[in-house]
């Protein structure tokens, strides 16, 4: 940490491949019969174990630096597994999965690490019934899941929570059943799985927030270019923004509008931000450059931006110290229920440098003032966005930090510390 302290951060970075693409196109490529190709994907703990979590359905999967390369039978020859779909720390993984063991009328049992055995389930298997899958949790909520063999049926559902996860698992779900399914979603969450399968062939069709899957098409290969994560690239954006002299630029970002959420922060806070968007294609991407600014006005977010923006609440909320008056985030709940409380574990960490909070069920108010350089350790809460949050967090505040299980950023940025090392260039002691 010591060397990341102290000045500046200048230069270019290719942060790495989208998380939620790279667990679809693994997936979808596992469900079509032949080879997909997915480059640029995102190596890291959890993508990983998607890939093996495939392979134990009967995938046949190479996994090279740039290059995921999934050759499967076809849905209708997956088969069974004989052991435990291990789904580590992910929880986009197990509920995708639960969907796509379903829908395939297999027998399997699934579960997770410890964050993943407190995390809720039950907002899957509740759609998941109702298409008649025999499924069950550990005490009707959490893992393991233990799913057996049924026939699915088509259904309509409104969704009670703005979740892709949820939404992504019942399409999965509906991909074999002869009766068609309706999605009704209350806010937009994000469309990544609606996007792919439309270019793997599959029968869906999207009029604003309803979604039509009418199964029983078969999914032909389409090789997959995984743009740059903007979860991940929104720890950098943050740095640039807040580090005096600073001037980051990301390349080759996706841009997709239900994941831009921060582009609108950005925006409302004044920031100075360019965006030049590469191409329009299957998902918008583009370079972004953050430099930084002084006298940037504070932030207030709710409603339908939260799905657009809830990974990275973590590090606005840092961001959110060093404006010019107090913000707030609200309707943000959901932060409850991921990898740990995040709002409780963003106001617990951030307070021992003396931030104020005004703490929300659904959020918190925050309240600019002096900080300070505590002497306590730092809790990861084994959550890779809130270890990385404490990190940009201690570059600003000059302060040598020590954190538990910081190796948790492996879930999603292997490379962070390498990535923040290179922008320091020749200023690295
Ligand atoms: O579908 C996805 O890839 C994801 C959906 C979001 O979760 P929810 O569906 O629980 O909102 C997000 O927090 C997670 O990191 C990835
Ligand atoms: C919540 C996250 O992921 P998941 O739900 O897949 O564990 C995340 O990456 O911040």
């Amino acid at each position: 940490m010591r060397e990341l302290l102290n000045g500046s951060f200048q230069g270019e970075v290719t942060v790495p491949g989208d998380k939620s693409i790279t667990h679809r196109a693994v997936m979808l490529g596992t469900l079509s019969e032949g080879t997909t190709n997915v480059y640029q994907p995102l190596l890291s703990q959890d993508t990983l174990d998607t890939v093996k979590c495939m392979e134990k359905l009967g995938a046949d999967i190479n996994v090279s630096e740039d290059k995921i390369i999934v050759n499967s039978p076809g849905a209708e020859h997956l088969l069974s597994p004989k052991n435990l779909l291990y789904t580590g720390n992910s929880g986009t993984t197990t509920r995708l999965l639960m969907g796509l063991v379903a829908g395939l009328n297999l027998k399997a049992t699934i579960d997770g690490d410890e964050t993943i055995k407190k995390r809720p389930m039950d907002r899957v298997t509740v759609p998941l019934k109702m298409m008649n899958a025999k499924i069950n949790l550990f005490e009707n909520k959490f893992t393991p899941v233990e799913i057996l063999e049924s026939e699915l049926k088509g259904i309509e559902y409104h969704m009670t929570v703005a979740s892709a996860q949820v939404k992504s698992a019942i399409i999965l779900a509906s991909l074999h059943s002869k009766i068609t399914t309706v999605i009704h979603e209350n806010n937009k969450s994000r469309n990544h799985t609606e996007l792919m399968l439309k270019a793997f062939g599959g029968d869906i069709e999207v009029d604003d927030t309803t979604i039509t899957v009418n199964g029983g098409k078969k999914l032909t290969p389409v090789d997959v270019t995984v743009p740059g994560d903007i979860s991940s690239a929104a720890f950098l954006m943050v740095l640039a923004a807040i580090i005096p002299g600073s001037r980051v630029t990301l390349k080759n970002i996706l841009l997709n509008d239900t994941r831009d959420g921060i582009i609108d922060v950005f925006k409302q806070i004044g920031a100075d931000m360019t965006i030049d968007i590469i191409d329009d294609s299957l998902e918008a991407r583009g370079n972004i450059t953050v430099s930084y600014k002084t006298n940037l006005k504070p932030f207030h977010i709710s409603g339908d931006i939260i799905p657009k923006l809830i990974d990275e609440i973590p590090i606005l909320t840092v961001l959110s110290l060093f404006l010019d008056g107090n913000s707030t985030i609200k309707d943000a709940e959901e932060l409850r229920v991921k990898e740990t409380d995040r709002i409780m574990a963003v106001t617990n960490e951030l307070s021992k440098y003396g931030a104020n909070f005004k703490i929300y069920e659904d959020g918190f108010m925050v309240i600019p003032g002096n900080l300070k350089i505590p002497d306590e350790e730092f809790k990861s809460y084994h959550d890779h966005r809130i270890a990385m949050m404490l990190i940009i967090m201690a570059i600003k505040m000059n302060h040598d930090i020590k954190i538990d299980n910081i190796e948790c950023i492996n879930i999603s940025y292997p490379n962070f510390i390498k990535d923040l090392k290179s922008l320091r260039g020749e200023q690295i002691s």
